[in-house]
């Protein structure tokens, strides 16, 4: 045939798309905390759209779609907003007939109690195959391709964020957060470096959820399968400020090392994204639409071969392959 007088790569096993920190409001372009970076609350639409457009008209379209969190931005629930936002952001979604697997961030929590995401469009756990028998977590497996598995990991597991002052929950996380930030106002960072992720915007894994993951990697070693994780908020202090780690990043870290499946974990949270390669695992922090210019874009795709991982970056985010080791 014509094609083979045309020697190609071969097809990848399946490919994905991943996008993050949208953070999408009807508001006016405004600044992040510190005012060194623009945020293009109304543009982040349309650099969803750019993206959902490029994954429905690609010839091969993506098998999932992984939005990484903060699909809408707090400055929605002052406003009384935050219905009104979700429901367009959701509407682009679903125009694309790609299924998308939605982590939560703290945005999410800003708008919506953890109560009211269960179950919600924003819930993308409904068909796992495997979740923590702890109902109030939200952390799923999913194989898309036989050998190939994504879990997504709920990065607020353990926080401030989404969950009423009365409970226990809440009672449990203040007094960890206050072990390690002695300012009144929790959003603002403790100077010293290595506590300075023990902020209001940030959480953690409770112990039952990496209980619970360290069960799915191990038998995922044993299968052979190469895993991906997913969740809102970095781990590993290569790819971002000590700022936007996970309050136990170090926990999930050592996870990761003593198991060979992970190859890689991503993130969001960190607008200006990063990687760092970690004793075979690929942490990539993706960069975030609400910080990307309106003439650029913010989105990858990433085709999976047998030994390895290609991320095709659009607008700002970098190409890079990750390979399998
Ligand atoms: N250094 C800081 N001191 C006090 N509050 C902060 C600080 N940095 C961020 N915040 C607050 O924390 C919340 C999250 O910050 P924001 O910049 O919106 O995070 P994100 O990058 O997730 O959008 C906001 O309410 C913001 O005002």
């Amino acid at each position: 045939s014509g094609m083979d007088l045309c020697p190609q790569q071969p097809a990848p096993l399946f490919t994905f798309g991943v996008i993050a920190d949208i953070q999408y409001a009807d508001i006016d372009d405004g600044f992040n905390f510190s005012r060194t970076r623009k945020r293009y609350y109304r543009s982040s639409l349309k650099l969803l759209q750019n993206a959902l457009e490029s994954w429905s008209d690609s010839a091969v379209k993506p098998d999932f779609i992984l939005q990484l969190g903060d699909v809408i931005d707090g400055f929605n629930k002052p406003n009384g907003a935050s219905q009104r936002a979700l429901d367009t952001v959701m509407r682009e979604f679903a125009s694309c007939p790609v299924k998308v697997h939605h982590v939560w961030g703290n945005h999410e929590f800003y708008n919506f109690s953890r109560s009211q995401l269960m179950g919600s469009p924003l819930d993308s756990s409904l068909n796992a195959d495997w979740r923590p028998k702890q109902s109030d977590i939200y952390a799923y497996k999913f194989s898309p391709f036989p050998g190939f598995v994504f879990v997504v990991l709920d990065a607020y597991d353990v926080s401030l964020l989404g969950i009423p002052e009365s409970s226990e929950r809440y009672n449990k996380a203040m007094n960890l957060i206050k072990l390690h930030n002695n300012n009144e106002d929790l959003n603002c960072p403790p100077e010293l470096q290595s506590h300075s992720r023990f902020t209001m915007f940030n959480g953690g894994f409770s112990q039952e959820q990496l209980d619970w993951l360290d069960l799915v990697l191990s038998v995922a070693d044993e299968k052979q399968e190469k895993v991906t994780l997913v969740s809102h908020i970095p781990v590993h202090p290569g790819t971002t400020d000590y700022v936007c780690l996970a309050w136990n990043q170090e926990e999930l870290l050592a996870i990761i090392r003593s198991h060979s499946c992970v190859v890689c974990y991503m993130a969001g949270h960190a607008h200006d994204g990063g990687y760092y390669l970690d004793t075979g695992a690929h942490h990539l922090t993706l960069d975030g639409v609400i910080e990307t210019r309106p003439d650029s874009d913010a989105y990858a795709t990433v085709s999976v071969y047998p030994d390895r991982m290609e991320l095709t970056g659009s607008g700002r985010v970098m190409d890079r392959v990750f390979l399998f080791s």
